[in-house]
């Protein structure tokens, strides 16, 4: 019988083993809905690929970070927020599986930083993760289907060689989440942040960043770029700099407050406004925002 926490001090062990029992059911029940529920989302999904969807993988993170969002924003009692998180990140991706069964691509930095954690908390303890040799073959298996998500590490500014640059104008993977999205483990891998990269389409959860990758003409330093950035774009940080051999234009990964994704040329003209020499502008991707320590 459903107990009220007053009377949970007047139980035995027995009694109150008996409640956790009752509870138990009522959750495993609900949980065997769920994937009924989420299995229809499946076969929903198969028909749209039949009618021509180019989009293979089940995977919706903009979705996803609403769910948490809500899961976070709906909390009470004494149940770590991280922990509930953890919780769902495992019926989602085991869920997400079921509609169809999916790779996780891995790739160390050049520093030899891997997000295998990350990737685990994430996309669940049933995924495969394949760790590849290089950036870009782990970039080549996401286009070419092998996998359908990849965690690469989060570029740091002033870094030698990073993964961004090796996604080309004509690939259709992006990013698409930021991790971790809500809590951090404790322990191996809490410092790292990751993106998540898929080829899927962009899709706005509220609360939203875009990635641009910019080119522009040399600059004679880059903390002057770095300004000229922050003043034409308020909120925006640039994440990488990378300079091809032999050229007078380098790449400026820059993210940016808001989703984005339809207005590259808008956002073009007013850095051309500000005065910056800017060539190509191009979506890289966009992430729901991880929701911030201080809420979980
Ligand atoms: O809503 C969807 O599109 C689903 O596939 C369901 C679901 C979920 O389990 O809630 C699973 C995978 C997606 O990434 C997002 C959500």
């Amino acid at each position: 019988m459903a107990q009220n926490d007053e009377n949970l001090a007047n139980l035995d062990l027995n009694e109150l083993r008996a409640e956790i029992d009752e509870i138990d059911q009522a959750m495993q029940a609900l949980i065997i809905r769920r994937t009924r529920v989420v299995q229809a989302v499946g076969a929903f999904k198969d028909r749209q690929i039949a009618q021509g969807s180019k989009v293979h993988v089940p995977y919706r993170p903009a979705r996803e970070a609403r769910i948490m969002r809500t899961l976070v924003r709906r909390h009470d009692g004494a149940f770590p927020k991280t922990a509930l998180i953890q919780i769902w990140r495992e019926l989602i991706a085991a869920g997400t599986r079921l509609e169809a069964p999916y790779t996780v691509a891995l790739c160390r930095d050049a520093d030899g930083q891997d997000c295998w954690e990350l990737a685990r908390l994430n996309f669940g303890c049933l995924n495969e993760i394949v760790e590849f040799d290089s950036q870009l073959e782990a970039i080549h298996a996401l286009e070419d289907g092998r996998a359908a998500v990849g965690v690469f590490p989060a570029p740091v500014p002033g870094e030698g060689h990073s993964w961004w640059p090796l996604i080309g104008p004509e690939s259709a993977v992006r990013v698409v989440s930021k991790l971790p999205f809500g809590g951090r483990p404790v322990g191996r891998g809490e410092d790292t942040e990751g993106f998540v990269l898929a080829a899927i389409e962009l899709e706005e959860s509220g609360d939203d960043r875009t990635l641009f990758v910019v080119t522009v003409d040399l600059p004679g330093d880059e903390a002057a770029l770095r300004k000229d950035f922050a003043k034409a774009c308020p909120g925006s940080a640039i994440l990488g700099v990378f300079t091809p051999d032999a050229t007078n234009h380098c790449f400026v990964l820059v993210d940016v407050p808001g989703f984005l994704c339809n207005q590259g040329e808008n956002f073009r003209r007013t850095l051309l406004d500000h005065g910056l020499k800017c060539g190509d502008v191009r979506v890289l991707g966009a992430y729901g925002v991880p929701i911030p320590a201080d809420e979980m």
